[in-house]
């Protein structure tokens, strides 16, 4: 937060974000609540326009992650922002945040389905075989394939107003976006079907906007803390726990029923097409991999509960008087057999950062609860 030095006392907090009528539309709800919140607060806008904006090819090409959130991340960083607004769905979490952020609070959750744009009102289950549905998710072009293959899955991007013009110039017969966005962009009219979370389930963070701040800048957190929603913040907690765990990302297959009672998630479309698919986790080793993932024994949070080292019968001064060097290395678990160790092996650098990202510290004592 910054004082403004020509409005005298006032306190404003500069709000960044993508400059699509979407994002705008999530900064205004922002404003808003925090208007209400903190009346003293002065907010400005800083629209930034990011790579997943900038780019219309298929976004694994780009990396597939933090296409949404780069350039705004790098906004905050600079000090050019003092709070970053982010859909969750597009934080990637199969790394940490940006060193040096934390999201601050997580807003009361959006509905969490996607709906079915078609200009005639038809229903997937209405629709002629060849049906072209504009999607590049590969989460919904894999659900799509199970539940309603008879329709064809056709490349789209670009920000839900713009895929809405591209449906209504025959680019594709009908399109697929979520409800909570049509709502913040106010163009639910078009929806001709809403589908159930068994028939197309949601991604992880569907539906909900993060809040997210430099660590360092207290009284921002503290002044936007308390628009966040406790239950939420539990919620996505828990998805991106097993986001991470499954080093899945947004553009992966992977999808996670949110809320109170939902436990359950899956890699969706086993054998489908999407490349992706095969980034299943399916347990070779008889062992729920979430409980211990192979490269576990690299990170503080598995060595704090790793079982006390086998007592020696050596005697404590032949103890001693062994070189570090010719110490046996410590015993690791056995990595499991199949694609996941292979990946697993591969992402060991990176896995070392595991405790930091799914328990990045609340306010209002959330963090507490967490640990
Ligand atoms: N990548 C685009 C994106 N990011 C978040 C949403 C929807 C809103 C949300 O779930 O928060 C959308 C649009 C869509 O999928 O239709």
């Amino acid at each position: 937060m910054s004082s403004a030095s020509d409005s005298g006392s006032a306190e404003v907090i500069r709000i960044v974000s993508r400059s699509s009528p979407m994002a705008l539309a999530q900064v205004e709800r922002v404003r808003t609540e925090l208007a209400a919140l903190r009346p003293g607060i002065r907010t400005e806008v800083v629209p930034v326009t990011t790579s997943g904006d900038r780019w219309m090819g298929d976004l694994s090409k780009l990396g597939g992650k933090g296409a949404f959130t780069k350039e705004v991340d790098a906004t905050l960083l600079a000090g050019e922002a003092d709070l970053a607004v982010h859909c969750i769905k597009d934080v990637p979490a199969d790394r940490p945040l940006p060193a040096g952020t934390v999201f601050a609070a997580y807003l009361k959750r959006d509905d969490i389905r996607d709906a079915v744009i078609h200009p005639g009102g038809l229903t997937l289950d209405e629709m002629p075989a060849g049906t072209r549905i504009g999607t590049s998710s590969v989460r919904r072009v894999a659900q799509l394939a199970i539940t309603h293959p008879h329709v064809e899955c056709v490349p789209m991007r670009g920000n839900a107003n713009r895929r809405l013009e591209k449906l209504d110039a025959g680019e594709c017969d009908a399109l697929m976006l979520a409800v909570s966005g049509l709502e913040r962009i106010g163009r639910t009219d078009r929806i001709s079907e809403i589908l159930p979370v068994d028939t197309m389930c949601p991604p992880i963070g569907a539906g909900v906007l993060g809040l997210q701040c430099r660590e360092d800048d207290t009284e921002t957190i503290e002044a936007v803390a308390g628009l966040g929603d406790a239950a939420v913040w539990k919620e996505i907690t828990a998805e991106r726990m097993l986001l991470h765990v499954l080093q899945g990302h947004c553009n992966s297959p992977s999808r996670a029923t949110p809320g109170p009672n939902a436990t359950a998630a899956s890699p969706c479309a086993p054998g489908s097409s999407a490349p992706t698919a095969r980034r299943s986790w399916t347990p070779t080793n008889g062992r729920a991999p979430w409980t211990r993932p192979p490269w576990a024994h690299r990170s503080r949070w598995h060595c704090s509960v790793r079982a006390p080292a086998r007592s020696s019968t050596r005697s404590r001064t032949e103890a001693a008087s062994r070189t570090e060097a010719a110490r046996p290395a410590p015993s690791r678990p056995q990595a499991p057999v199949g694609p996941y160790r292979a990946r697993s092996r591969r992402h060991t650098a990176r896995a070392a950062w595991w405790p930091d990202m799914p328990w990045t510290p609340g306010p209002g004592g959330v963090a507490e609860e967490q640990r």
